[in-house]
Protein backbone atom coordinates (compact mmCIF):
# COMPACT_ATOMS: atom_id res chain seq x y z
CA UNK A 1 0.00 0.00 0.00
CA UNK A 2 1.17 3.23 -1.20
CA UNK A 3 1.19 6.27 1.30
CA UNK A 4 -0.67 9.35 0.54
CA UNK A 5 1.67 12.46 0.97
CA UNK A 6 1.26 16.21 0.40
CA UNK A 7 4.04 18.31 -1.69
CA UNK A 8 4.58 21.64 -2.29
CA UNK A 9 4.83 22.95 -5.82
CA UNK A 10 6.02 26.36 -6.48
CA UNK A 11 5.10 28.25 -9.88
CA UNK A 12 7.80 31.05 -10.00
CA UNK A 13 7.56 33.93 -11.77
CA UNK A 14 8.74 32.70 -14.88
CA UNK A 15 6.02 30.53 -15.34
CA UNK A 16 3.49 33.34 -14.37
CA UNK A 17 5.47 35.75 -16.73
CA UNK A 18 4.75 32.72 -20.10
CA UNK A 19 1.40 32.11 -19.08
CA UNK A 20 2.03 28.30 -18.45
CA UNK A 21 0.14 28.33 -14.88
CA UNK A 22 -2.79 26.64 -16.32
CA UNK A 23 -0.92 24.18 -18.40
CA UNK A 24 1.44 23.11 -15.46
CA UNK A 25 -1.34 22.86 -13.23
CA UNK A 26 -2.53 20.16 -15.56
CA UNK A 27 0.27 17.95 -15.37
CA UNK A 28 -0.30 17.65 -11.79
CA UNK A 29 -3.94 17.17 -12.19
CA UNK A 30 -3.99 14.30 -15.12
CA UNK A 31 -1.21 12.55 -13.15
CA UNK A 32 -4.06 11.93 -10.82
CA UNK A 33 -2.89 14.67 -8.17
CA UNK A 34 -5.72 16.75 -5.90
CA UNK A 35 -4.99 20.24 -5.57
CA UNK A 36 -5.79 20.62 -2.09
CA UNK A 37 -4.01 24.48 -0.80
CA UNK A 38 -3.99 27.02 -3.48
CA UNK A 39 -2.20 31.03 -2.91
CA UNK A 40 -0.39 33.71 -4.75
CA UNK A 41 2.36 35.55 -2.78
CA UNK A 42 5.10 37.74 -3.37
CA UNK A 43 7.54 36.85 -1.46
CA UNK A 44 9.91 39.12 0.75
CA UNK A 45 13.62 38.95 2.00
CA UNK A 46 12.89 36.70 5.05
CA UNK A 47 10.33 34.73 3.85
CA UNK A 48 12.57 34.09 0.94
CA UNK A 49 15.13 32.64 3.47
CA UNK A 50 12.74 30.85 5.30
CA UNK A 51 12.06 28.65 2.15
CA UNK A 52 15.48 28.60 1.01
CA UNK A 53 16.99 28.13 4.06
CA UNK A 54 19.74 25.46 3.50
CA UNK A 55 20.35 26.94 -0.41
CA UNK A 56 23.12 29.10 0.18
CA UNK A 57 24.88 25.97 2.06
CA UNK A 58 24.52 23.73 -0.55
CA UNK A 59 25.62 25.79 -3.71
CA UNK A 60 27.07 29.22 -2.03
CA UNK A 61 25.84 32.78 -1.66
CA UNK A 62 25.93 33.71 -5.46
CA UNK A 63 23.27 31.08 -6.63
CA UNK A 64 21.29 32.04 -3.06
CA UNK A 65 21.20 35.27 -3.88
CA UNK A 66 20.17 34.72 -7.27
CA UNK A 67 17.56 32.85 -6.50
CA UNK A 68 16.30 34.51 -3.68
CA UNK A 69 16.12 37.67 -6.23
CA UNK A 70 14.27 36.00 -8.81
CA UNK A 71 11.82 34.70 -6.46
CA UNK A 72 10.88 37.57 -4.99
CA UNK A 73 10.70 40.17 -8.60
CA UNK A 74 7.21 38.98 -9.16
CA UNK A 75 4.53 36.78 -7.29
CA UNK A 76 4.65 32.99 -7.14
CA UNK A 77 1.60 30.49 -7.00
CA UNK A 78 1.96 27.85 -4.18
CA UNK A 79 0.57 24.57 -4.59
CA UNK A 80 -0.35 21.68 -2.12
CA UNK A 81 -0.81 18.61 -4.01
CA UNK A 82 -2.32 15.46 -2.54
CA UNK A 83 -1.48 11.85 -3.87
CA UNK A 84 -0.03 8.30 -3.71
CA UNK A 85 3.88 9.42 -3.26
CA UNK A 86 3.14 12.40 -4.40
CA UNK A 87 6.39 14.16 -3.26
CA UNK A 88 8.35 11.53 -5.87
CA UNK A 89 6.01 11.42 -8.53
CA UNK A 90 5.68 15.53 -8.43
CA UNK A 91 9.68 15.23 -9.20
CA UNK A 92 9.39 12.94 -11.42
CA UNK A 93 6.60 14.97 -13.32
CA UNK A 94 8.85 17.88 -12.75
CA UNK A 95 11.81 16.58 -14.21
CA UNK A 96 15.84 18.15 -13.34
CA UNK A 97 16.46 21.14 -11.69
CA UNK A 98 18.31 22.06 -15.02
CA UNK A 99 15.66 22.15 -17.81
CA UNK A 100 18.08 20.66 -20.69
CA UNK A 101 18.95 17.96 -19.08
CA UNK A 102 15.19 17.04 -18.23
CA UNK A 103 13.37 14.65 -20.42
CA UNK A 104 10.64 15.54 -22.93
CA UNK A 105 7.23 15.00 -21.40
CA UNK A 106 8.33 16.55 -18.12
CA UNK A 107 7.28 19.99 -17.28
CA UNK A 108 10.90 21.61 -17.24
CA UNK A 109 11.43 19.47 -20.11
CA UNK A 110 8.71 20.64 -22.48
CA UNK A 111 8.64 23.75 -21.60
CA UNK A 112 12.51 25.36 -20.81
CA UNK A 113 15.68 25.05 -21.52
CA UNK A 114 18.06 26.17 -19.17
CA UNK A 115 21.50 24.90 -19.12
CA UNK A 116 23.61 24.70 -16.08
CA UNK A 117 26.40 26.51 -18.23
CA UNK A 118 24.05 29.35 -19.05
CA UNK A 119 22.95 29.55 -15.56
CA UNK A 120 26.34 30.22 -13.93
CA UNK A 121 27.25 32.16 -17.26
CA UNK A 122 24.23 34.67 -16.33
CA UNK A 123 23.69 35.34 -12.53
CA UNK A 124 23.35 32.05 -11.20
CA UNK A 125 19.32 31.95 -12.04
CA UNK A 126 17.73 28.67 -13.62
CA UNK A 127 14.36 29.59 -14.98
CA UNK A 128 13.18 26.33 -14.37
CA UNK A 129 9.67 27.29 -13.84
CA UNK A 130 8.58 25.16 -10.85
CA UNK A 131 9.39 24.45 -7.46
CA UNK A 132 8.84 20.77 -5.43
CA UNK A 133 9.78 20.01 -2.44
CA UNK A 134 12.74 17.03 -2.61
CA UNK A 135 11.86 15.11 0.00
CA UNK A 136 9.04 14.10 2.42
CA UNK A 137 10.73 15.70 5.25
CA UNK A 138 11.34 19.23 2.94
CA UNK A 139 7.67 18.74 1.44
CA UNK A 140 6.13 18.90 5.29
CA UNK A 141 8.59 21.79 6.29
CA UNK A 142 7.82 23.81 3.34
CA UNK A 143 3.77 22.88 3.09
CA UNK A 144 3.64 24.54 6.82
CA UNK A 145 6.31 27.12 6.14
CA UNK A 146 3.62 28.27 3.33
CA UNK A 147 0.12 26.97 4.36
CA UNK A 148 -1.93 27.28 8.02
CA UNK A 149 -3.83 24.20 8.35
CA UNK A 150 -7.12 26.04 7.94
CA UNK A 151 -5.65 27.06 4.12
CA UNK A 152 -5.99 23.24 3.38
CA UNK A 153 -8.50 21.64 2.48
CA UNK A 154 -9.97 17.61 1.91
CA UNK A 155 -12.51 17.00 -0.42
CA UNK A 156 -13.15 13.42 -2.70
CA UNK A 157 -12.42 13.39 -6.66
CA UNK A 158 -14.78 11.58 -8.95
CA UNK A 159 -12.30 8.83 -8.72
CA UNK A 160 -12.00 8.69 -5.09
CA UNK A 161 -15.89 8.32 -5.24
CA UNK A 162 -16.58 6.45 -8.14
CA UNK A 163 -13.84 4.08 -8.74
CA UNK A 164 -11.82 3.20 -6.36
N1 LIG B 1 23.92 25.19 -9.54
C1 LIG B 1 22.85 25.99 -9.53
N2 LIG B 1 22.84 27.10 -10.26
C2 LIG B 1 21.77 27.91 -10.23
N3 LIG B 1 20.67 27.71 -9.50
C3 LIG B 1 20.64 26.62 -8.77
C4 LIG B 1 21.71 25.72 -8.74
N4 LIG B 1 21.38 24.74 -7.91
C5 LIG B 1 20.16 25.02 -7.44
N5 LIG B 1 19.72 26.17 -7.97
C6 LIG B 1 18.48 26.86 -7.67
O1 LIG B 1 18.13 26.52 -6.39
C7 LIG B 1 16.81 26.08 -6.41
C8 LIG B 1 16.48 25.06 -5.38
O2 LIG B 1 15.17 24.63 -5.52
P1 LIG B 1 14.29 24.88 -6.83
O3 LIG B 1 13.68 23.60 -7.20
O4 LIG B 1 13.43 26.06 -6.57
O5 LIG B 1 15.28 25.28 -8.01
C9 LIG B 1 16.64 25.46 -7.75
C10 LIG B 1 17.35 26.46 -8.61
O6 LIG B 1 16.52 27.59 -8.84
Amino acid sequence: MSAVERTLVLLKPDALARGLVGRIVQRFEEAGLKVIGVKMKLMDADFARRHYFDLEERFGASVYNATATFMQQAPVIALVLEGAEAVANVRRLAGKTFPNESAPGTIRGDFAHTSKAYSEANHQVVANLIHASGNTEEAKYEVELWFDSSELFEYKTLAERFVF
